[in-house]
């Protein structure tokens, strides 16, 4: 992993032909690409493998959390494709997580398999209503440390619990962190927030941006305007 914050754009396009007007205009040595739950049920896994062929880093996140047996086969599947990261949620448990991780291990190049801690459009208040009565920060760190013993690589948590987890599970552990808006820009859905140059700053290895390129007028612009901005 780089040491500059690598920035990953969330294709969140309806379906490929919607999506390919901005890949044709990036570069795999500029970004990677995002593929989630609404351009992979439209577009399917032929579209990964172009992604992949055309040379990008593809994170497919489909964030997975099922029964250890069916994680385990998804996983691999996903993998299969050639993707360069893939995502399951923490909440799954650790026999989940053990599958998961287990899904990949004979591969010569395997993908990271992470784990998404607590969603960043979640505050306290969502966590309460489904029976979580402690702060985002503390649940997230909780996770995360299951992760690790489960033997991922990582996870994907808010830029507000990074260095917390740094700290508890070591360097090596990738942080990956949505909810990243430019001054600004609109949060959405969103909940815990940072900026880009103010999670670059604290070595955050991924950071996860979609609607505020995706949506741009010029999205190409508003990537290397980010992008400029991690190092100003
Ligand atoms: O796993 C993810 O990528 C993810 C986890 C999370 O906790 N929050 C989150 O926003 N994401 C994804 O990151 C992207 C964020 O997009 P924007 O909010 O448009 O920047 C979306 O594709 C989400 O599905």
């Amino acid at each position: 992993m780089s040491q500059q914050s690598l920035i990953f754009v969330a294709l969140d396009y309806a379906n490929a032909e919607a999506a390919r007007p901005l890949i044709d205009k990036l570069s795999p040595q500029q970004c990677g690409l995002k593929v989630g739950k609404e351009l992979f049920t439209s577009a399917g896994p032929e579209f990964v493998r172009e992604l992949v062929q055309r040379g990008f880093k593809v994170f497919l996140d489909l964030k997975f959390h099922d029964i250890p047996n069916t994680v385990n086969k998804a996983v691999r599947a996903a993998a299969e494709l050639g993707v360069w990261m893939v995502n399951v949620h923490a909440s799954g448990g650790r026999r989940m997580l053990e599958a998961a991780r287990d899904a990949v291990a004979d591969m010569p190049n395997r993908p990271y398999v992470i784990a998404v801690t607590v969603l960043t459009s979640m505050s306290a208040e969502d966590l309460q209503e489904v029976g979580i009565n402690v702060p985002p920060a503390e649940h997230v760190l909780k996770l995360a440390k299951l992760t690790k013993a489960a033997g991922l690589d990582g996870v994907v948590c808010s830029a507000w619990e990074a260095e917390a987890i740094a700290s508890i599970c070591g360097a090596g552990f990738i942080r990956v962190t949505p909810g990243i808006r430019p001054v600004g820009s609109e949060q959405g859905d969103q909940r815990r927030v940072m900026t880009p140059p103010e999670a670059a700053a604290l070595g955050i290895e991924v950071l996860v941006i979609g609607r505020p390129i995706t949506q741009a007028p010029d999205p190409v612009a508003a990537l290397t305007e980010i992008q400029a901005s991690l190092t100003a």
